[in-house]
């Protein structure tokens, strides 16, 4: 085609397309803490712009993959939503967002074409190639996700020279992996994603000291799958999973119950109860629960058989333990006897939000360690842990990874050839080489990953043999409490300093001293959601009582100055 004709299709199909899904009135999309989300049937609009979005993405970015996912995590199963996964596996770039934001609620098509051309032109992005774009589709089990799928796939083709790979129902880290490998010119199937799993997984426990596993009672886990993907696909696996005792619950199973209903990890870390599905002869066992999407993990044991209580372990924990053990591994390789040459120089770092427990920073920071702060949501959180050679984040819902610099890689492999090649490989410091090398490959580098996650959690507690309890008592939880305030307009609130203050209005975060000052250990903040229409609350305090006083007192001070 000559190029003013290619130009003329390229402006046909996106008038033909937003022709199709125009824009319901009174309808307003924001790209928010995770993508676009809201009631699955009026998603359709959103959801198809979004492809045009992401195949804009792939062209700007010389036609590497790009991912879509079509999730609503652990919301009502009546919702949906979408976000897109950058070439390397992460969120999107967010200086793509006010264009996303735009692109969303374009009015009506004559001005969609104009904000893409604009958008074109501006980033200098080539329109009307052949072959300029490739974008991989994932979806979740929701009711809505084949026919957001339709809307994503003709967005996609609205832009020339763009190609859609569906990759099926997928969980949405499994979508961030595939897209990470792609561009890393690595396998990226769903069978390379198990296999890459399964197998660093048991070379992980044939690296358990001979005196710590084969406790038959400690292989016991019990999985609720919060009845959405991450309960299907683990069902798919748990076979090959040999070191482990594996049941699942709520396993999205037909008639098993309904998609993160009185289940999943939001429901568990939140309502801190049993979910759906356990009964008393559960109490004592080890639990862990996934969200309807599973990028998210916590693990939990119920406390009592007469009522409904548990004792939870959240982001917070995991982060701990996976802090711990790259550490003792770390200090396993560097103390060799004073070969300076066979040392390691690794910078590790620790990120978490506002959210995160105070008792865990404050057990993190006592063992040495660098601590950082970030806004809430994966996007920063992730961004920070690539500054380290090993960034461990997590949310204290249990969302974050461990990510690993290509430059600690390659020296962990040349320490491991090196070992090697001395016939050094029964030696304490080969041992630490490999685990750490397994664990980079069991962890999912793209993005938080409850299925890696909780493969990674049960090595390391048979490395060290530890029990439930055992990972509990690293330290106590101070009690907390959260709180949702409906408000008018929430945007009026505006934070800083990783959202720990108020900046705007002044005097609310005025009242919210003077009211934290009144409590032992109290600490308090305020912000709005970027991903549900309210203000959350957060506080701490040395007892439930105060916790729950503090936060009650503030959020009755934000609905009185917000209305
Ligand atoms: C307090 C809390 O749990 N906030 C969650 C929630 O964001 P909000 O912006 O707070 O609505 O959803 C995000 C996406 O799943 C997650 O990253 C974040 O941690
Ligand atoms: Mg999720």
């Amino acid at each position: 085609m000559a190029a003013n004709q290619e130009e003329q299709e390229q402006r046909r199909r996106l008038l033909a397309v937003a022709t199709r899904f125009p824009l319901p009135s009174g309808c307003r999309f924001s790209y928010g803490t995770a993508g676009f989300r809201a009631d699955g049937a009026t998603m359709a609009p959103a959801v198809c712009r979004a492809g045009i979005l992401a195949a804009l993405r792939s062209v700007k970015l010389a036609g590497a993959a790009v991912g879509i996912v079509i999730t609503a995590s652990h919301n009502p199963v009546g919702d949906n939503g979408v976000k897109i996964a950058d070439p390397d596996g992460g969120m999107m770039a967010q200086h793509w967002e006010p264009f996303a934001d735009a692109l969303a609620n374009a009015p009506d098509p004559d001005a969609l074409l104009q904000l893409v051309l604009q958008f074109a032109k501006d980033e200098g992005i080539p329109l009307g190639g052949q072959d300029t774009a490739q974008v991989l589709l994932g979806r979740d089990t929701r009711p809505t996700g084949a026919y957001l799928l339709d809307a994503a796939l003709q967005g996609i083709n609205a832009i020339v020279g763009a190609r859609a790979i569906d990759m099926g129902i997928l969980t949405t880290p499994q979508l961030h992996w595939m897209v990470r490998s792609k561009n890393r010119g690595v396998k990226a199937s769903e069978s390379d994603y198990f296999m890459q799993l399964i197998g660093s997984f048991r070379r992980m426990l044939e690296l358990v000291p001979k005196d710590k596993g084969g406790d038959e009672a400690a292989k016991k886990l019990i999985v609720d799958g919060a009845n959405g993907i991450g309960g299907v696909k683990l069902e798919q696996i748990k076979a090959e999973l040999s070191g482990l005792d594996i049941s699942v619950r709520n396993s999205g199973k037909e008639g098993e119950g309904i998609l993160n209903h009185m289940c999943g990890a939001d429901f568990v870390q939140k309502e801190r109860v049993t979910p759906h599905g356990f009964s008393p002869e559960d109490v004592g066992v080890r639990c862990a629960s996934l969200d309807g999407d599973a990028d998210r993990l916590v693990y939990f044991r119920l406390s009592s058989a007469s009522d409904n209580r548990i004792d939870l372990v959240d982001g917070d924990k995991i982060l701990s333990l996976f802090a711990l053990f790259i550490r003792e591994q770390l200090d396993i390789i560097n103390n060799n006897g004073g070969q300076a040459n066979k040392s390691l120089s690794a910078r590790l770092g620790i990120v978490q939000t506002a959210y995160a427990n105070g008792a865990s920073t404050q057990f993190l920071k006592s063992l040495g360690l660098e601590v950082v702060f970030t806004p809430t949501g994966v996007k920063y959180l992730h961004k920070r842990a690539l500054e380290y050679d090993i960034g461990i984040y997590f949310e204290a819902n249990g969302h974050g990874t461990v990510v690993f610099s290509e430059d600690l890689i390659s020296q962990l492999e040349s320490l491991s050839n090196e070992l090697a090649s001395q016939a050094a490989t029964g030696s304490a410091q080969y041992r630490a080489v490999m685990r750490l090398l397994l664990a980079s490959q069991l962890i999912n580098q793209a993005v938080g990953d409850a299925l890696s996650g909780l493969l990674l959690v049960e090595a390391i507690l048979q490395y060290k043999g530890w029990s439930f309890q055992s990972w509990c008592e690293l330290y106590s939880d101070l009690p907390s409490r959260q709180l949702k305030v409906k408000v008018k307009d929430q945007s009026v609130i505006v934070t800083t300093d990783a959202e720990t203050k108020v900046s705007q209005p002044s005097s609310l975060q005025e009242l919210i001293d003077k009211e934290t000052a009144n409590y032992t250990n109290g600490r308090c903040f305020v912000r709005p959601s970027g991903t549900e229409d309210v203000v959350r609350v957060y506080a701490e305090a040395s007892t439930q009582v105060e916790a729950d006083s503090l936060a009650k007192s503030v959020a009755h001070h934000v609905e009185r100055l917000l209305g």
